[in-house]
């Protein structure tokens, strides 16, 4: 099987090579290996299943960008399936319902303002929230993470279903964090990255199974989404022109859809896995990012001076940071790229499949096969960011103070299937970020300031962390 194949590291019977993937969390370092080894494509086996790995930049334009519908498609993940009852969604759809529903995210969310003003001020709503809530417990240990996981999960919810968690919401969202929390731990096992990608040899480990945990998360999750899409059937006037939220503008598409006889592709099971997707994409995704920002910035005191020092010039104590102002704070832009290339949420992408053959770097690839675009190797190239591993800002930032564009930078991925959400999530980490160290003065908790080591994890999830705040600037926080 592996004669026609780009050569790479000897796959094990039954576990292939994941597990020196697992014995060097999260991972980064193997992959680095086997492209210094093996060059910018290789096969790494997950299991039985070969992935054709394409760990370059100049290799990644020359595939997934110029030839971008040779690798649109996903790979097929039997426990995917599992969990959506069959091929729903966005992220792990293909084809005509892939295409169709990307699009209709996309246009809903610039419909609710994304690259407008309109999201811009629900965000600053969030971060107004948040001061208040910091507010009230100044000088005391406060749960940094756990606030900001709140006002992240109010952007995506209102977007999605129409609401914020606040006042009897909240205890809803509780909820919600305790189960996103158990997941993070439940299945960041060794026995579940084994089970999902080799069924057999995982079931014979100790633990609780990959099966359990899917069916326990599933039906938690859509009970969630199917109430409020219930919730949304009761109330809609069809009638109205504007819809307040994403299941809103689906009801609507899903009635027009009806009245031309097409019930498959606006069905309701595609419905709570869109929401699905948007929720859980959009929420863990920059909650991560931005409590990773939290925790780089406060491990690196001259970077956090250097921030205050622009935004005290910049924008100052009494108004709140603006993404006008995002041009002229070129330090915090570069600090932000930074946080997203050390961050580097995704030690393996997400797994792509051809759509027809073709060749990769003179070797023949059959159609259907599995290839990942490795984003994380890209941004730990020494070429392009000598010394990886440390966090310097200062690599975005040229001779005369300006931000440097640096292509490599792709944490939102590359070509067709790049992430939708880019906009949204840069606008939040932009908006969280810089207003939160603009406006306190933050000392560690009794535990410390969160560690910024990942090598005792398998998933890149940081650490909930608490902090003592005081605000910098005296007097009362300006209302927006
Ligand atoms: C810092 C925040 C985020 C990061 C780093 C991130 C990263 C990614 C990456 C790497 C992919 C996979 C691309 C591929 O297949 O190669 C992806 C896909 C996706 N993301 Fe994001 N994302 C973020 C925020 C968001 C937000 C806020 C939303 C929703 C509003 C979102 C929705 C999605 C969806 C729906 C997909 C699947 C797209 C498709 O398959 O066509 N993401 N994201």
């Amino acid at each position: 099987k592996r004669r026609n194949l780009p050569p790479g590291p000897i796959p094990l019977p039954y576990m292939g090579n994941i597990l020196t993937m697992l014995m060097n969390k999260p991972g980064y370092e193997c992959f680095r290996n086997w492209t210094k080894k093996y060059g910018d494509v290789y096969t790494f086996w997950m299991g039985k299943t070969p992935y054709v790995m394409i760990s370059s930049y100049d290799l990644l334009k020359d595939t997934f960008v110029r030839d971008g519908d040779t690798y649109k498609d996903k790979y097929p993940q039997p426990f995917n399936q599992k969990i959506r009852g069959g091929n729903y969604g966005i992220v792990e759809s293909n084809g005509h319902l892939w295409n169709t529903h990307r699009r209709f995210a996309l246009t809903t969310l610039r419909d609710f303002g994304l690259g407008k003003d309109l999201m811009h001020e629900k965000i600053l709503i969030e971060v107004e929230n948040i001061f208040k809530k910091f507010d009230a417990q100044l000088g005391l240990e406060q749960d940094v993470s756990v606030v900001m996981n709140n006002a992240i999960a109010n952007v995506i919810n209102q977007n999605i279903f129409g609401y914020r968690f606040e006042g009897d919401k909240e205890e809803d969202f509780k909820k919600l964090r305790e189960l996103m929390e158990y997941q993070e731990t439940a299945f960041a096992t060794f026995k579940v990255y084994v089970e999902a990608f080799i069924p057999k040899v995982g079931a014979l480990l100790p633990g609780r199974s990959l099966d359990v945990l899917l069916e326990e998360w599933r039906d938690n999750f859509y009970s969630f989404f199917d109430t409020q899409i219930e919730n949304h059937r009761k109330k809609i006037d069809f009638d109205s022109q504007e819809s307040l939220d994403y299941a809103e503008a689906y009801l609507k598409e899903q009635r027009k859809q009806e009245a031309l006889g097409e019930f498959e592709l606006f069905s309701n099971k595609q419905l709570s896995n869109t929401c699905l997707d948007l929720w859980s994409a959009g929420l863990s995704t920059t909650y991560t990012t931005v409590t990773w920002a939290l925790a780089y910035v406060l491990n690196s005191p001259e970077v956090l001076e250097k921030m205050r020092s622009e935004l005290d010039e910049v924008v100052g104590k009494d108004r709140f940071v603006t993404t006008a102002d995002k041009n002229d704070l070129p330090y915090m832009n570069a600090a932000i790229n930074e946080v997203q290339r050390c961050a580097n949420l995704l030690p393996v992408n997400v797994a792509h499949a051809t759509t027809r053959d073709t060749v990769i770097n003179g070797y023949a690839i059959k159609k259907g096969t599995g290839v990942i675009a490795q984003i994380s190797t890209v941004m730990l190239d020494e070429k392009v960011f000598p010394d990886p591993y440390k966090f310097n800002p200062d690599r975005f930032i040229d001779e005369h103070g300006k931000l440097i564009k640096v292509e490599q930078l792709i944490p939102f991925s590359i070509g067709r299937r790049q992430c939708p959400g880019e906009g949204l999530a840069r606008m939040e980490i932009f908006l969280f970020v810089a207003n939160f160290f603009n406006h306190y003065q933050i000392s560690p908790s009794s535990e410390g300031f969160p560690s910024i080591d990942k090598s005792d994890r398998v998933g890149v999830f940081p650490k909930k962390f608490k902090a003592i705040l005081n605000r910098r600037f005296y007097g009362p926080s300006k209302e927006i």
